[in-house]
């Protein structure tokens, strides 16, 4: 019999109460929560085995494991399946595992209390999502993949990773108990293999007990219950197991093999979407995303993780990166459209268009009043094709070791989420989304400095159209994407940075979607807290409310407190909501974007969203020095050869 069976028992043992059969059948009530007693242990106990495949964070095992793709929550479901499931903390009461057997219950509608332990505050029913893909998981025989996070202290042994693959389980039943005045829901799992013993058991402990002595017949009938607040459960609802079903098979691998499927000779293997997910391991099973441009590297932790030493596993895996034609990306017969039509489009700004002054190009201007405005430079094929031009750039840049890589964002809701597209910055140090490390302009390769030629042109052209005066870019961020990558909507900071961003497109055809921050768009914040100045942008929120508020008290009719007053009235029972993009651009290769404004960063936000498989966005901006590290000054000086300046052709 295997150890933890037994010790489910001495769970009993410690406080004992005959466990009895209830009227349902299958779930018995003792004195003693299970998990309670498991959580006052400290797990040193270590396991038989390794797992087949672990993960420091959880977006990595998102990024490998096809069948536990969820960012959040316990419950991978697709298709009204489920198809993966994670066990860390907060399991709740009665969450009972042994090395076959696991008893969970199923998340949603649950909220944390004061002391963080997360109670159930909406009734469950078989009509709820997770509940409804455990039970169509069951009845498809569709087996469910399992991970282990070191969260969970119901099991005894101490698992060796923050996150651990278990293996396959089979969904046994599913039913309904009222905790704490509301309904839930939990499942019972058992592990698809009864032959070999589980990786989690006891160090040592007895092999999994023969198909003979199995008990695959009484089986056990769970109905809702009334559950009793202190339970265990019945030790044949714990021994039982269903019978041994050749036709119940995984949909996926356990643990995928995704290199053996990447032909490194096919043209474009390395920037389609498969080719940054992440992969297993051969060496060590660890989950390893896709961080870097050319491939994968096991040990390349730029986050430690707390509590765990310097990972030093030496596997890696570089990809023949074969240069992606632009054929391959741009579908237009021609490759470079000549020149764009304006598809009309009321729910966006039009721009003025101006197709003289900076001829060949095409100028687009979208003027937000006291914000700012964003120029757009269309290119056409005479000018992508010309020698030097974006058509060899988007060559060279695929050439050169540019040491594009991911980073992990700083605010994102799951730790150690990457960025989904590459980035290195040259010049002076910039903080976009991420921090990220940067290289001297002394060490740029040429077609970085020749962007930088094309981006400087147009700032200045740009701002002299408005009578400004350009700041000269002393920076320059280079973004990768790869097919399916994107950057959200962000805006490019507001205190560091002189007022003026240019970018140049290069690859791919992306859109660019400019939208007013949720603040400015609703006039509060999500936590309620109003804005110390409300600048009451077109097209905002309760607009002409607001507009007339804000003039009342300028022109001193009202006071700032009757001012507050009056426009809680106004947006009382208003749900913070997002805006809508005001802005759109399609951005084609070799096409220059430059938004100019103190207050464009701080009031609006931008996303671009490339639709092919490979496109490069370089973008200029000047980082004010006081807000640069002294020694880091250096990097963003640069000089640019004859070939390198760019005069518009
Ligand atoms: O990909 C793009 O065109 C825009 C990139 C961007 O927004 C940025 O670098 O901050
Ligand atoms: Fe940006």
């Amino acid at each position: 019999m295997p150890a933890k069976r037994k010790r489910a028992i001495r769970a009993n043992e410690a406080k004992p109460v005959k466990a009895r059969r209830t009227s349902g059948g299958g779930i018995a009530r003792s004195e003693v929560s299970e998990s309670a007693l498991v959580t006052a242990r400290k797990l040193t106990i270590p396991v038989d085995g390794e797992p087949p495949a672990w993960a420091n964070y959880r977006s990595e095992l998102g990024d490998t494991l096809p069948w536990f793709r969820a960012v959040q929550g316990g419950i991978y479901h697709k298709d009204g399946l489920c198809w993966g499931v994670l066990l860390d903390a907060d399991s709740g009461d009665r969450c009972y595992i042994d090395e076959e057997v696991i008893i969970t219950r199923i998340g949603g509608g649950c909220t944390k209390d004061k002391d963080g332990k997360l109670t159930r505050v909406k009734n469950q029913d078989t009509n709820d999502t997770m509940v409804k893909s455990l039970l169509n998981s069951m009845e498809q025989k569709l087996p469910v993949g399992i991970i282990i996070g070191q969260g969970n202290t119901v099991l005894e042994t101490k698992v060796p990773h923050p996150f651990n693959v278990m293996a396959y389980f089979r969904v046994s039943h599913v039913w309904f108990e009222r905790c704490d005045g509301k309904i839930g829901a939990k499942v019972r799992f058992e592990k698809l293999d009864l032959t070999s013993k589980s990786w989690w058991a006891v160090k040592g402990s007895s092999p999994p007990p023969p198909r003979e002595e199995r008990d695959f017949k009484n089986r056990p009938e769970v109905e809702r219950l009334e559950a009793p607040a202190i339970l265990t459960y019945d030790q044949r609802f714990l021994d039982y197991r269903l019978h041994p079903d050749d036709t119940v098979q995984p949909h996926h691998s356990l643990i995928p093999d995704l290199l053996s499927t990447l032909n490194e000779d096919d043209s474009d293997v390395s920037t389609i979407r498969v080719a940054w997910k992440g992969v297993v391991c051969p060496q060590c099973r660890k989950c390893i995303s896709r961080k870097l441009w050319r491939g994968w590297k096991c040990s390349d932790d730029t986050t430690p993780t707390p509590g765990h030493p310097h990972h030093t596993c030496t596997f890696q895996k570089m990809l023949r990166m074969h240069p992606v034609p632009l054929r391959s990306v741009i579908d237009s017969l021609e490759i470079s459209p000549q020149k764009r039509a304006l598809i009309p489009d009321k729910t966006v700004m039009t721009p003025h268009v101006d197709d003289v002054s900076l001829a060949p190009y095409r100028m687009l201007v979208y003027t937000l009043p006291g914000v700012g405005h964003i120029t757009h430079l269309v290119s056409n094929r005479t000018i992508n094709s010309r020698p030097d031009g974006p058509d060899i750039m988007f060559q060279q840049l695929q050439q050169v070791e540019l040491g594009l890589r991911r980073f992990p964002l700083d605010q994102s809701v799951v730790d150690g989420t990457l960025t989904a597209h590459f980035a290195v910055n040259y010049g002076m140090p910039y903080k976009y989304v991420v921090s990220v490390k940067s290289k001297g302009f002394n060490e740029a390769p040429k077609v970085i400095l020749r962007a930088l030629g094309r981006l400087k042109w147009a700032t200045e052209k740009a701002l002299d159209r408005a009578r400004d005066i350009a700041r000269a870019p002393n920076e320059m961020l280079v973004l990768g994407y790869f097919e399916g990558m994107k950057i959200g909507y962000h805006d490019d900071g507001e205190s560091s940075l002189g007022p003026t961003i240019a970018t140049l497109s290069l690859g791919a055809q992306s859109t660019m979607l400019i939208r007013m921050k949720s603040v400015y768009f609703n006039g509060r914040s999500k936590n309620n807290i109003f804005l110390a100045e409300d600048p009451v942008l077109p097209g905002c929120a309760f607009e002409i409310e607001r507009q007339n508020l804000k003039t009342r008290m300028h022109n001193r009719d009202i006071t700032h407190e009757i001012y507050d007053k009056e426009l809680k009235e106004v947006l009382k029972g208003h749900k913070c909501s997002v805006a809508k993009p005001c802005i759109k651009l399609q951005l084609n290769h070799g096409d220059l974007v430059v938004m100019h404004g103190e207050n464009l960063q701080k009031y609006y936000e931008h996303s671009v969203i490339p639709e092919n498989k490979l496109r490069f966005a370089l973008t200029a901006r000047h980082i004010k020095a006081d807000h640069v590290d002294p020694k880091d000054i250096r990097k963003g000086n640069f000089t640019l050869s004859g070939d390198q300046v760019y005069n518009g052709h």
